[in-house]
């Protein structure tokens, strides 16, 4: 080579020169390889347009976020941007950017560079230039919201939970980089909305299966009212939104119906088997001493013909003979009868035991029934855990519970009017108001005969009083139906805070001691206790 080519052109000429020298076909890219080589540059790569837009097809579209994913990166292939599909991966995969740029040049630092190193940077006054500093409380509350989320929005995230951790330290800094810390939230808000896209998806899809199970539950149940309506109560309890109050009520729902189905089938199974096995035999045994009496009934009228029709002792003695065997044979015959339905009865008798004993351990299994069967609510085992857990939640988060004990009026006068069956409909009717007019985290269970309590969780005695008249209200709103007549039913109720240094009855005498004040004094009202 002579003396180096200086211009576009004679670099363009020492080229096709370098190519004939070595017999290289000039195709576009062999003349621009020798063209950089003779000006000693660096090929520029050109940007792979098609390579791309063929990766931004393969891309899923599953999500919200995945539709913003790749709508972001057609943008950014659209523009030719590597800059900007560097920032986009980087933010996408919490990773830090490759260290050289895809046009051969040293990478820039991305907006969104490594949140681990931002936490442990010193902050340059020309990044915080022109931010205002951020105020320590609020640094520090942030970091709590960042901190109490973390067990459940990156419970399956492990790149989540580091940078959220990354993010709480950071926060809890003395000193905190404007610039850095925006650049650590986008990343995490950015990453944060896929975790929740997945969580969404995966909560819908369990409820969604956990509403199939039910149904599918429901289809094969025995014929039982209360078995119908247990299963239509869990299949409602499935329905969004959910809270842990809602899961522990389906779960004792759920036992319930597991303990009412076992027993239900059992019972069934056995009493069919017994009838099935006693009808056969009963059948089979008559039709045989039908026929078998049938018999020695022709026999013994033959013997009375050939008796009628003797002229002599001599004629008489072998039918006198005939007679006496047949009258032996057929004792005999009855008494294999006998034998057979005492051994029979026997069985019955067995078998009859063997279900006494089977319906007596299920009664101990129904014990460990927590709803009342009538009204669907908490029964007074239901309700003893359900105050036991309240209690020990509030213990835990300092925090207040109240209860309020109802008592129907004038019961009586309703079950001597109209009929004990429409009392049982009264109650039902109160539980299932009660049911809609109370908050999500109150639990209703009856007590007794037609008494109820009601447990208030993080509630006031103030505020448990509203709780209670506005289901008064409600009550009054919605008239009991008895045939065509509308019949209003009232309660008179006791409030009262279940205290820490007390046993769960000492609030639920208190309370009742209210209920009766609020009798006393006209009924259909609440008094606090
Ligand atoms: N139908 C029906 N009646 C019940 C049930 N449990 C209790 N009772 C009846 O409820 C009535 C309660 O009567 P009382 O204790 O005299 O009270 P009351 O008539 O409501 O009067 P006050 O409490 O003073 O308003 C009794 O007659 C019980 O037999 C039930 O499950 N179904």
């Amino acid at each position: 080579m002579g003396s180096p080519a200086s211009t576009p052109q004679e670099i363009a000429r020492e080229a096709v020169r370098l190519l004939a020298a070595r017999r290289l076909p000039p195709t576009p890219e062999n003349f621009q390889a020798a063209y950089h080589e003779v000006a000693g540059t660096r090929p520029l790569q050109p940007f792979p347009l098609a390579q791309l837009r063929q990766i931004a097809q393969a891309l899923p579209e599953r999500t919200p976020a995945q539709v913003r994913f790749k709508a972001l990166f057609n943008k950014a292939v659209a523009r030719h941007s590597w800059d900007d599909l560097e920032k986009l991966l980087v933010q996408h995969l919490g990773t830090a950017p490759a260290a050289t740029a895809p046009d051969g040049g040293a990478s820039p630092t991305p907006a969104a560079a490594v949140p681990a190193c931002a936490a442990a940077q010193p902050a340059s006054p020309s990044d915080a230039a022109g931010e205002a500093p951020i105020a320590p409380e609020i640094a520090e509350q942030a970091a709590r919201v960042v901190d109490v989320a973390l067990p459940l929005v990156a419970a399956d995230d492990a790149r989540l939970r580091e940078m959220g951790e990354e993010l709480v330290r950071y926060l809890r800094l003395p000193q905190h980089h404007a610039a850095t810390l925006k650049r650590m939230l986008a990343d995490y808000a950015w990453r944060l909305s896929f975790g929740v896209d997945e969580q969404l998806g995966v909560r819908q899809a369990l409820l969604g299966l956990l509403k199939q199970v039910f149904e599918h539950i429901d289809a094969i149940s025995p014929d039982n009212p209360w078995l119908r309506q247990q299963m239509q109560a869990l299949v409602q309890a499935a329905e969004p939104p959910l809270s842990q109050r809602r899961l522990e009520d389906l779960q004792a729902r759920l036992k319930d119906v597991i303990v009412k189905q076992a027993e239900a089938r059992e019972q069934t199974l056995r009493a069919q088997e017994l009838m099935r096995q006693t009808l056969a035999t009963f059948l089979e045994r008559l039709a045989q001493t039908t026929v078998s009496t049938g018999q020695y009934h022709a026999k013994f009228e033959a013997c009375a013909q050939a008796l009628e029709r003797a002229e002599s002792l001599a004629d008489m003695a072998p039918v006198v003979q005939e007679a006496i065997q047949t009258a032996r044979a057929f004792a005999a015959d009855t008494q294999r009868v006998v034998d057979e339905l005492t051994d029979l009865r026997d069985r019955a008798d067995r078998a009859e035991a063997e279900v006494q004993r089977l319906r007596r351990e299920l009664d101990q299994m129904a014990e460990l029934v927590t709803h009342d069967l009538l009204t669907g609510v908490l029964n007074r085992k239901g309700l003893q855990s359900a105050l036991d857990r309240e209690t020990r939640r509030a213990e835990r988060t300092g925090t207040r519970v109240c209860i309020a004990l109802l008592d129907v009026d004038d019961f009586k006068r309703l079950n001597d009017t109209l009929g004990h069956l429409a009392g049982d409909a009264a109650l039902k009717h109160l539980a299932d108001v009660a049911r809609r007019s109370l908050r999500p985290q109150d639990t209703i269970g009856r007590y007794g005969g037609e008494e109820f309590i009601i447990v208030l969780p993080d509630t006031t005695p103030e505020e448990a009083c509203g709780v209670v008249q506005r289901l008064q209200r409600d009550l009054s709103a919605h008239l009991f139906l008895q045939g065509e007549q509308q019949v209003l039913i009232t309660f008179s109720a006791g409030v009262t805070e279940l205290r820490r240094d007390e046993p769960v009855e000492a609030a639920i005498a208190r309370a009742d001691a209210a209920m009766y004040k609020a009798k006393r004094a006209g009924k259909n009202r609440v008094m606090q206790g």
